[in-house]
């Protein structure tokens, strides 16, 4: 087993201070190789039983992401209207996507139907299957981040017709739609805790029986 130094896990957990959900992003292209060094974190990921489920589509064609970008606006005023007062205010002046310029986008799902894996893991807790692409997702943010790129996860989103508009096999289940590109600004804070819609906890929540 190899051993880290000391000055690499400092790194290590700095950037994960640094990774940010990031939704304003430089039009620069992404360089291709750089990229699928990115996904390639997705080849070393965990999963459930080794399924591997993740399925990945690269949202390129005007058309799609057009689909995506109104699916967007639609789910986003949906949401909107469910806050009142002062919180619908504070609501509609985020930023929560950075679908227009990212010029690299990503929809990532679940194959809910693999046989990868033989089930092992899964058969109690199905979900697990997201889960590993969840765990996968995290692991390709962080090597995003090394490598100075951005990402912004878009969950605010009809899945449904996501999956109709960019006609994927229907047993996949949308894990997220992801903008990724150079950020117009890095920083250790999320952005909304900087906007005020929400504090980090004080505390971890962990409790011992
Ligand atoms: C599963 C999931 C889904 C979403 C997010 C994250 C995760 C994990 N986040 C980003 C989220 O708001 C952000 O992670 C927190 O605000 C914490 O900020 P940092 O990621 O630390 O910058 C997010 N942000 C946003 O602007 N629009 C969105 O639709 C979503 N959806």
């Amino acid at each position: 087993m190899r051993e880290f130094e000391p000055d690499f896990r400092d790194e290590l957990y700095e950037l994960m201070r640094w990774r940010r959900d990031v939704r304003r992003f430089r039009t620069t292209p992404v360089d291709e190789a750089l990229l699928m060094r990115c996904l390639d974190a997705f080849s070393h990921a965990p999963s459930v039983g080794l399924s591997e489920p993740w399925r990945i589509v690269r949202v390129e064609s005007a058309e799609a992401r057009a689909a995506a970008r109104a699916n967007f606006e639609v789910a986003n005023a949906e949401a909107l209207a469910r806050y009142d007062g002062d919180q619908a205010d504070n609501y509609a002046k985020l930023k929560l996507a950075g679908m227009d310029q990212a010029p690299v986008q990503l929809a990532i799902f679940c194959d809910e139907a693999t046989t990868k894996g033989h089930g092992l893991g899964a058969a109690s807790m199905p979900e697990m299957r997201r889960y590993s692409v969840v765990s996968a997702v995290t692991l390709f943010w962080l090597a995003a981040r090394a490598e100075g790129l951005g990402l912004g996860w878009v969950s605010v989103l009809d899945p449904e017709q996501l999956c109709h508009d960019l006609d994927v096999p229907e047993d996949w289940a949308l894990i997220g739609y992801f903008c990724i590109g150079y950020p117009e600004a890095n920083h250790e804070t999320p952005e909304l805790l900087r906007e005020g819609w929400e504090a980090r906890a004080a505390a971890l929540d962990i409790r011992s029986i």
